[in-house]
């Protein structure tokens, strides 16, 4: 088949998808009825979460069909409580459930049950939600009276309520307006409240809006482009929320309206993703319209034994679901089916089945567009009197279908400028709220920017100062080394003089210096190592004796400097008395040594009384004290 002949070909089956997708709006708000696992009322049936509930299910996280049971129990509880607010709300709610579940009659009883309730017109967006289940379920009726009588007070309070409460008002009357044809209607209703519920952020009620646009574009065949590109809108829109049935519908439009503009593969991707809603939740009217549209897919694409099947099923399914409409559209693709095959007897048969069925349409246009197809077959057949009746009655009902919906070229023309208008602000909101977005998603990045060079900074500000202390710590460690003797580990000569000057200029101090008696014989008589043995013991006797401020250190060799804070020379004799019992004590110790040898050093003192004298002269007076001690035989302390 050539590009035109099988753009013929979509063009043809176009009243097909037109009537699928405006049955589907109109007829099926519904499921079976949909089991839900689990009560959460059984258990704690308290305000909290029956609010929460509600809120869920009104702010479409939570879907109604597949949380039928939590829906129906905060209505019943909120009734038993009377929590007259609450209850109000899930009463409304409520209806909306029953209408999804097709649930007619007790709608009806439930609607004229809370809308005589006085407390109702206290609670106006409430109030307005009954009245859109109303007016969607009086549009069934095949008397339009109502419907008309509700819409037109609807249109004429809309202004006195606020944005919110407009939504409502605009949402019901799109879907009035599509169901009674007056498409431009439906568009110029739609965009208003698209724009609303864009100021107000209902991203449920934009989605609903985006379908009614694109389904409109749809039927009216004038814009494919947009019928796609709004269409694509409902469809993202809807999938940010948890509204499975709006979802699948959006989906399902999506579909049929690529059918339209020939893009039958990536339709079938949204049919497909519609199906399985529908199956999900068990819902054979939804699945007779899904499958229906797949059929015509196939059909489309010249897969007729596929498309065969389908329609064959489709027919018995839409029977089933107790769609007219359906089950006679699926009738006319399997003729249409035929008749590619070549079986024309067969399409003959089918369509004279159709033609004593015409009655059950609903639409004038759906029997017009039969008659037209009716006509074609007839004149093909040869059958010519039934072919003119078949014309004459495409013409009739042709005519009712205009007479029914045309409105007058002015007020067309004027709605065509404010749907121009509006489509205008639309875009002018979806461009500011674009580039919200992208200043959102700037700032952020910005935020995360500035976070990232904060913690950045903080480490290296960290780092920074783990260095200064890690230096700090080895200078520190350096100078304790330099000042320390390695042996003994207390002060060397170089530490014991700082800390000796130090003290010299802070106050009176007594310098001694202690040399340790035949040290030389120790080294020669058991070794070096045992030498340093005596060296540590004397240097841990000093540490263990001396009182808190005397400071002492390694001199040289077996010398040491102490730096004792008392100038009282029985002080100073105490101490060495005292380090002197502990020395030997230590050595004693030392099992290399010969038991209990004697082990004596000998101290000469310079008192710290005197000030005129500087460490220099306290330390040569110290040391001649020493020599004297020891040429008096060693063990012994002499004081000046
Ligand atoms: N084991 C050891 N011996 C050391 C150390 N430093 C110095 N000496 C030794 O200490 C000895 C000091 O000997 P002398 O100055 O003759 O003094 P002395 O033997 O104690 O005799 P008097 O002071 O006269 O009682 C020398 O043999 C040095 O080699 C050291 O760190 N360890």
């Amino acid at each position: 088949m050539d590009k035109n002949a099988q753009k013929k070909g979509i063009l043809k089956a176009g009243w097909l998808n037109a009537l699928a997708i405006l049955f589907f709006v109109c007829v099926t708000q519904t499921s079976l009825a949909y089991e839900s696992a689990s009560n959460p009322f059984l258990d704690v049936p308290d305000r909290e979460s029956t609010r929460r509930i509600i809120n869920d299910i009104r702010q479409y996280k939570l879907d109604y069909l597949r949380n039928k049971e939590k829906l129906e129990s905060a209505f019943q509880i909120s009734k038993e409580q009377d929590w007259e607010h609450l209850h109000l709300e899930a009463a409304a709610l409520y209806s909306e459930l029953l209408f999804r579940q097709e649930k007619y009659a007790e709608l009806t009883a439930h609607l004229s049950h809370y809308l005589h309730q006085d407390e109702l017109l206290k609670r106006k967006d409430i109030h307005l939600l009954f009245l859109e289940t109303k007016l969607k379920s009086l549009t069934r009726l095949d008397d339009p009276t109502p419907a008309k009588a509700l819409s037109k007070t609807l249109e004429t309070q809309i202004s006195q309520h606020s944005i919110n409460e407009k939504i409502i008002i605009l949402r019901a009357l799109a879907y009035y307006y599509t169901a009674d044809d007056a498409l431009r209607k439906t568009l110029s209703a739609a965009l208003e409240g698209l724009e609303l519920a864009m100021k107000n952020d209902d991203i449920a009620s934009q989605g609903y809006f985006y379908r009614k646009i694109a389904d409109a574009y749809g039927y009216l065949e004038e814009d494919e482009d947009k019928a796609v590109s709004y269409a694509k809108k409902a469809v993202e829109t809807f999938e940010k929320t948890n509204d499975g049935l709006f979802t699948a519908k959006a989906y399902w439009s999506l579909g049929n309206i690529l059918l339209e503009t020939g893009d039958s593969q990536n339709a079938l991707v949204y049919l497909n993703k519609a199906l399985a809603y529908f199956k999900d939740v068990n819902m054979n009217k939804g699945l007779a319209f899904a499958q229906y549209s797949i059929a015509n897919t196939q059909f489309l694409q010249a897969n007729y034994d596929r498309a065969l099947t389908l329609a064959k099923e489709n027919i018995e399914l839409a029977l089933t679901a107790g769609i007219g409409d359906m089950h006679l559209a699926s009738m006319i693709l399997l003729s249409n089916i035929y008749i590619k095959q070549g079986f024309l007897d067969k399409a003959e048969q089918v369509n004279d089945e159709v033609y004593l069925l015409v009655d059950n349409f609903s639409r004038s246009i759906y029997k017009a567009s039969f008659f037209s197809e009716r006509y074609t077959l007839k004149r093909e057949l040869n059958r010519i009197e039934e072919a003119f009746d078949a014309i004459e009655k495409k013409l009739f009902y042709t005519e009712k279908h205009f007479e029914a919906t045309s409105e007058s070229n002015i007020k067309a023309l004027q709605v065509k400028f404010e749907v121009k208008e509006k489509e205008d602000t639309i875009r002018k909101l979806e461009y500011q709220k674009d580039i919200s977005n992208l200043q959102a998603k700037e700032e952020y990045q910005q935020k995360i920017i500035w976070r990232l060079s904060a913690t950045i900074a903080s480490i290296l500000v960290l780092v920074i100062l783990l260095l200064f202390y890690r230096q700090a710590l080895q200078r520190k460690k350096y100078h304790r080394m330099a000042s320390t003797d390695y042996l003994t580990n207390c002060f060397n000569r170089r530490g014991i003089l700082n800390t000796a000057n130090t003290k010299l200029a802070q106050q009176k101090m007594t310098i001694a210096i202690v040399d340790l008696d035949y040290f030389k014989k120790i080294n020669d008589e058991y070794g070096h190592d045992v030498g340093d043995l005596v060296l540590i013991a004397f240097a841990k006797a000093a540490k263990e004796t001396l009182s808190k401020g005397d400071e002492f250190g390694r001199y040289g060799g077996e010398e040491w400097l102490f730096v004792l804070n008392s100038s009282d020379e029985k002080v100073v004799r105490d101490t060495f008395e005292k380090v002197a019992a502990t020395y030997q004590k230590y050595c004693n110790d030392i099992d290399a040594l010969e038991e209990n040898l004697s082990m004596t050093f000998s101290v000469g003192v310079s008192l710290g009384d005197k000030s005129t004298r500087t460490l220099d002269t306290l330390i040569k007076r110290a040391d001649s004290m020493l020599y004297e001690a020891k040429e008096n035989g060693r063990n012994q302390v002499i004081i000046n």
